[in-house]
């Protein structure tokens, strides 16, 4: 792996990509909530399975309490590496990318829940790249069954066959579950390719993706992409946009030319605005209260239906 990454070099990168620690998780403007602190608290509130004896009660107390809840949960998965965790800690902790350099890799589930204001409320659990379906300790059919949306993220540096593998075993899987899941697939790490390779990928991406389903039967699931192809990646009409449940929609763009996601809404004003907060504030927009003191719908408010 190549030690630039997010526009700037950092010294020693590649030499030693996982030093112990790296800083606070927390960003200062989100709102503060007990399970979104310090890389320390952030592991506690995390759950596992196939872990150590010792810890399973713990993580058990945990795993019922986070199931145990009405929030919409978003769940990350791919394979080893993906860039699952970069991606949560840039959008939802404002970590930089080149941060994202020395993270350790996953080998619980990380919940982290996103409490912005009473209205918008999720979880996202970030999930160890190889989640085997068969340990009995995963009970994946409780954790499918709360789902709201389901993010795959593959990584487009990498040669992605195995991770369609996995992608297909999830989907399926999860969608025998839970039908209601909304399913997004993300070619991630897209930076270190050309334009038009980018675009070559993802369409590769996903027309394998879609066959695959279409081979095991399960065509009525078509899965669609964070970009489509046609356009720029930088169009805003290439937004990742994910519906939760009736009164929560995330948008998820792809705004710099090395990493990745960061929420955007125009929902109210028509101006986009970067950044976890501001989406948030915005997407109370949408509350009836607030729509009916609104003007007329903007073209991104007809796309997504929260008019
Ligand atoms: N070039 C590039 N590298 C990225 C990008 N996103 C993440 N990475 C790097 O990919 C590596 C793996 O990222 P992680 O976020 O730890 O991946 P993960 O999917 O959570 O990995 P596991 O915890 O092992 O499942 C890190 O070194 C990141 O800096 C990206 O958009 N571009």
């Amino acid at each position: 792996m190549s030690g630039q990454y997010g526009g700037e070099t950092l010294p020693g990168a590649g030499a030693n990509l996982h030093p112990p620690h790296h800083t606070l998780l927390h960003h200062p403007h989100l709102p503060h909530h007990p399970q979104l602190c310090t890389e320390e608290d952030f592991c506690k509130d995390s759950f596992s399975f196939g872990v150590d004896e010792d810890e399973e009660d713990e993580d058990e107390e945990d795993m019922a309490r986070a199931l145990d809840t009405d929030k919409p949960r978003i769940l990350l998965m791919g394979l080893r590496r993906s860039g699952k965790s970069s991606i949560q800690k840039v959008v939802f902790h404002k970590m930089s990318p080149s941060e994202t350099l020395f993270l350790e890799s996953t080998n619980k589930i990380y919940k982290d829940d996103i409490s912005s204001s009473s209205f918008v409320q999720f979880q996202i659990w970030d999930f160890p790249g190889q989640v085997d379906f068969f340990d009995p300790t995963f009970d994946y059919e409780m954790i499918f069954r709360g789902t709201g949306a389901l993010i795959f993220v593959i990584d487009a540096q990498d040669d992605y066959m195995e991770a369609l593998g996995r992608l297909h075993l999830t989907v399926s899987r999860a969608y025998r579950v839970n039908p209601h899941i909304n399913f997004e697939v993300f070619v991630h790490k897209v930076d270190g390719l050309s334009d038009d390779h980018k675009i070559e990928t993802q369409r590769d991406v996903h027309q394998r993706a879609n066959d695959d389903l279409t081979d095991a039967g399960l065509d009525q699931l078509h899965l669609r992409l964070k970009e489509d192809g046609s356009g720029s990646a930088y169009d805003k009409d290439s937004l990742a946009i994910i519906k939760l449940n009736n009164t929560t929609v995330l948008y998820l763009k792809e705004v710099t030319k090395f990493l990745t996601l960061v929420l955007w809404a125009e929902l109210c004003s028509g101006v986009p605005a970067h950044g976890v907060l501001s989406i948030l504030q915005r997407a109370e927009c949408c509350s009836p209260q607030r729509r009916a003191r609104d003007r007329a719908p903007s073209s991104l408010q007809r796309k997504t239906g929260c008019v």
